[in-house]
């Protein structure tokens, strides 16, 4: 006979080539693909395998119950391999036949059922096998189908697991021995287990000879334990038929709810709903009984890109229920629990209040001076780079007439600030350099004040000067809508030198003047409210805040709420630092007790003491959805705002600040650069010193730190250089400003770098006649005698300036290093504390790199 390939011979059979290669294989025939040629002998091999192969499954049916366990085992000794290489396939196809006599399953299952703890199983040949290599299984249910084959054949079954088990191996055995032995079962236990044991030892040198094929078959076995071919066949049709109906009651559970729903749908949808104000996507659906998937549809639909929570304004809102057909009905927003009801007050129980007025002007133009001179005191002198950087509120008295001041700071930065003064305010000196005019912060001043409906009076400032013009001043102002009443107009303008003192009485008379014409008024027997002017974090006193009183009465040991914070009125002083317990309206006070620091701006009210917690509790709430959305927050607009916007990078900020006004002027005014390519975003805002977990904030989210009027201490420094952040810090809110815009225009190139020589606490204050003394001890570094300090009290700036004289003992000397104490002086400086720190500093040359 010519050779023949593998898959030739397996065609001829009608088996697979991988069944013709196995037998192959168990004969040392080495054949690997279906292409390798087969001989006769091999052919012959094949053939006699796969006829014998073919018997067996023919006899297999035949079989019943225990009977088919035992068909298996007749099979000749020399066959053996095969039938163990095919013991699964032989099981499967056992299994296959059975699954088309339902009938007869049904009988095994009435069996099971009707006697329990007797379970009446198909065979399950392959468990019984890999039992018999691996020892014994005890107590798993590879031991029923030995109760089955019992069953079978009548034997008694006593339920005992040891017997089954002896059973099981009796089984096994038989695998190995003759035909002839195999139904001799009839034998007490006790021989039978000495047969097992000596059957174990044969089983194991069978094991050992044919080493190959038992590695299959145990691959085979295992393979089969994870299928559910192990399973018996009985208890696999009940449970899938238990299946099937679990997945049909779903089913029908799925379609009612569904139906149910559809149902409720469609009753629910509305025509008509109403709306106060934005709201989310979520709530929109809600309202029109929509899905939010229709919603979100139609919104994309319309060129919106909105989530569930996102949420739409009105507008938006109404496009969207009008496609549905939904009519849209605007009502006034429903009663804000986060709100402090207003109190409409009688007529009757008005009272005449003195004016509040706010001092606005171009920068330089003399503000400040102004007000000094009002006051009589001297502020100008100690502000940081000459200009103003905290709003003020004081009450000065006149003719016996109270009027109240708001000094606003006239740079750019405050701009946040000043529009807050023009709400605060009832009249508005507009200051205007007589030798320099008009200028935009003039006309920012202006559009503020009118467009908070405040009343305008001109202080021509500087008609000292040789270059005075006030005519050129009136007729500029003019052009700005702002006419002189001896041109007709109805602007007060006041020629005044602050100077040199001049024409302030006269201000002041005609600022009492439009008072009374205005009859200012308000109610002081009422729970109070104002404004917060100021507040800021002190460390032995708690939050400090500087509060106008606008109606009502603030005393003492009333319970405040300003935003989220509230407390107690521990405390109040007047601008001269003198105790109040009462602070009637348009009184400016200073007040201790809130247990945070409120912002600026913030409406300050007197409540209940159970209202003010819950209330500022519903604030946090609202405030915390508010931020959520606020980022997401998406109107018909928005999406055109985001295409001019394009693929924008962000510069990340963290701002700190000694006050809170601060942190809003440089929030404000770096917010407002803009800039094509570059986005600014403030990551964080807060008043106190620079921390770590501001610098962990910024490397976590690539940010620059910038300090105004604060400082980090040593450890912060260090982690700021670990991490890596950008840590900048200033004392004039203009450079930061000026920083940021030169670094977005790339033009950032800084000539010097502050570099701290070293540092020292301040353990002792010596008062001498000449000077005061700070007793210290120098904490790292060194510090010089020439060196540039700062003063440092709870990470705030307080001072800046150069060393008067540092001494050892009596000696004056250059320098002091660590460990080292020595008496520290500073030029022109005396308030100095027990606690603080003196760090001193030179401003290192950048040499520019070629
Ligand atoms: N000759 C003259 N100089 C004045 C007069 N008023 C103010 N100045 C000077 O103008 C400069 C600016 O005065 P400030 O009072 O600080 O001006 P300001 O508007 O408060 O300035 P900012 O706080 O920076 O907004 C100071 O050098 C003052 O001495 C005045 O009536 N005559």
């Amino acid at each position: 006979m010519s050779k023949k390939r593998v898959h030739e011979v397996a065609k001829e059979f009608g088996v697979d080539n991988k069944q013709v290669i196995t037998i192959l294989q168990q004969h040392n025939i080495p054949v690997k693909t279906p292409l390798n040629s087969v001989d006769d002998n091999a052919y012959a091999i094949v053939k006699q395998a796969l006829s014998r192969k073919g018997e067996t499954q023919k006899a297999v049916p035949q079989q019943s119950g225990a009977s088919k366990t035992e068909a298996v085992h007749k099979e000749a000794p020399k066959a053996q391999h095969t039938e163990k290489q095919h013991g699964s396939n032989g099981h499967k196809q056992e299994q296959h036949k059975q699954g088309g006599k339902p009938q007869e399953q049904k009988q095994h299952g009435k069996q099971y059922n009707q006697k329990s703890g007797f379970r009446h199983v198909q065979i399950n040949e392959p468990t019984n096998k890999n039992n018999n290599a691996h020892g014994n299984n005890q107590g798993k249910p590879q031991n029923r189908p030995n109760q089955q084959t019992q069953q079978g054949n009548n034997r008694p079954n006593n339920g005992q697991q040891r017997q089954n088990d002896t059973r099981n191996n009796d089984n096994r055995n038989n695998d190995n021995r003759s035909n002839n032995n195999r139904n001799n079962d009839n034998r007490p236990n006790n021989n039978r287990n000495a047969d097992n044991r000596q059957n174990d030892t044969r089983n194991n040198n069978q094991s050992a000879r044919s080493e190959q094929p038992n590695r299959n078959d145990e691959r085979r076995n295992k393979k089969n334990k994870k299928g559910s071919q192990n399973r018996p066949q009985s208890l696999l049709s009940t449970s899938m038929q238990k299946k099937k109906n679990r997945v049909k009651q779903r089913n029908e559970q799925y379609i009612q709810h569904k139906e149910e729903e559809k149902r409720k749908a469609e009753s629910a949808i509305a025509t008509v709903i109403e709306l106060s104000g934005p709201l989310s996507v979520k709530d929109l659906a809600e309202k029109m009984g929509r899905e939010v998937s229709e919603i979100i549809k139609k919104l994309m639909l319309l060129g919106v890109m909105a989530t569930i929570n996102q949420e739409v304004d009105v507008d938006t809102a109404t496009v969207v229920a009008e496609d549905f057909g939904v009519e849209v009905v605007e009502v006034e927003p429903d009663e804000d629990p986060t709100e402090i009801q207003e109190i409409e007050d009688a007529p009757e129980t008005l009272k005449p209040r003195p004016p509040v007025v706010t001092i606005m002007g171009h920068v330089d133009h003399g503000k400040t001076s102004l007000l000094d001179v009002i006051r009589q005191t001297n502020v100008t002198a100690s502000e940081a780079g000459g200009i103003t950087q905290h709003i003020g509120a004081y009450q000065v008295r006149y003719n016996d007439n109270k009027i109240t001041f708001l000094d606003t700071p006239g740079h750019e930065a405050f701009t946040a600030m000043r529009l807050r003064g023009a709400k605060s305010t009832d009249i508005a000196v507009l200051v205007v350099a007589a030798d320099d005019g008009v200028m935009p912060q003039t006309i920012e001043a202006i559009n503020h004040a009118k467009s908070a409906g405040v009343p305008i009076i001109v202080a021509i400032n500087k008609m000292d000067k040789p270059g005075a013009n006030p005519d050129h001043v009136k007729q500029q102002l003019s052009e700005h809508g702002i006419m002189p009443e001896e041109w007709g107009g109805d602007t007060i303008m006041v020629p005044v030198s602050a100077k040199q003192r001049m024409g302030i009485d006269d201000l002041l008379e005609n600022i009492l003047l439009v008072a009374e014409v205005m009859e200012l008024k308000a109610n002081p027997n009422r729970r109070a409210q104002g404004i917060v002017i100021e507040a800021q974090l002190d460390k032995g006193r708690g939050a400090v805040c500087t509060v106008l009183v606008q109606k009502g009465s603030l005393r003492v040991g009333d319970t405040i709420l300003a935003g989220t914070c509230y407390g107690k009125v521990r405390a109040m002083t007047n601008e001269r630092g003198e105790k109040v317990k009462v602070a009637r309206p348009s009184m400016p006070v200073e007040i201790l007790g809130f247990s945070e620091v409120p912002q600026a701006g913030e409406i300050i009210d007197s409540v209940e003491d159970n209202e003010a917690r819950t209330i500022a509790e519903k604030r946090i709430a609202k405030q915390r959805v508010q931020e959520l959305q606020s980022s997401h927050k998406i109107t018909l607009d928005d999406i055109f705002n985001q295409i001019q916007q394009g693929e924008l990078k962000d510069l990340n900020i963290i701002i700190k600040a000694d006050v809170q006004g601060s942190v809003e002027a440089l929030r404000q005014s770096l917010e407002s650069i803009k800039n094509d390519e570059v986005r600014i975003v403030i990551v964080h805002a807060a008043v106190g010193a620079i921390n770590e977990s501001d610098i962990m904030l910024a490397s976590a989210s690539n940010a620059i730190v910038m300090g105004f009027n604060v400082r980090p201490d040593a450890n912060v420094r260090r982690v700021a250089e670990q991490e890596k952040v950008d840590l900048r810090t200033y004392r004039v809110i203009y450079d930061a400003i000026n920083d940021v815009e030169s670094a977005m225009r790339g033009m950032l190139s800084p000539e010097f770098k502050e570099v701290v020589v070293g540092r020292a606490e301040v353990r002792q204050v010596i008062s001498t006649p000449k000077a005061i003394v700070a007793g210290s001890y120098v904490t790292e570094g060194r510090i010089t005698n020439d060196s540039e300090v700062r003063l440092i009290r709870d990470g705030i700036v307080v001072f800046e300036g150069k060393v008067d004289s540092l001494r050892r003992f009596k000696d004056e000397v250059k320098e002091v290093k660590t460990s080292f104490e020595c008496g520290i002086s500073l030029e022109g400086y005396r308030d100095v504390k027990e606690g603080d720190v003196i760090e001193a500093f030179l401003m290192e040359e950048i040499k520019p790199q070629l």
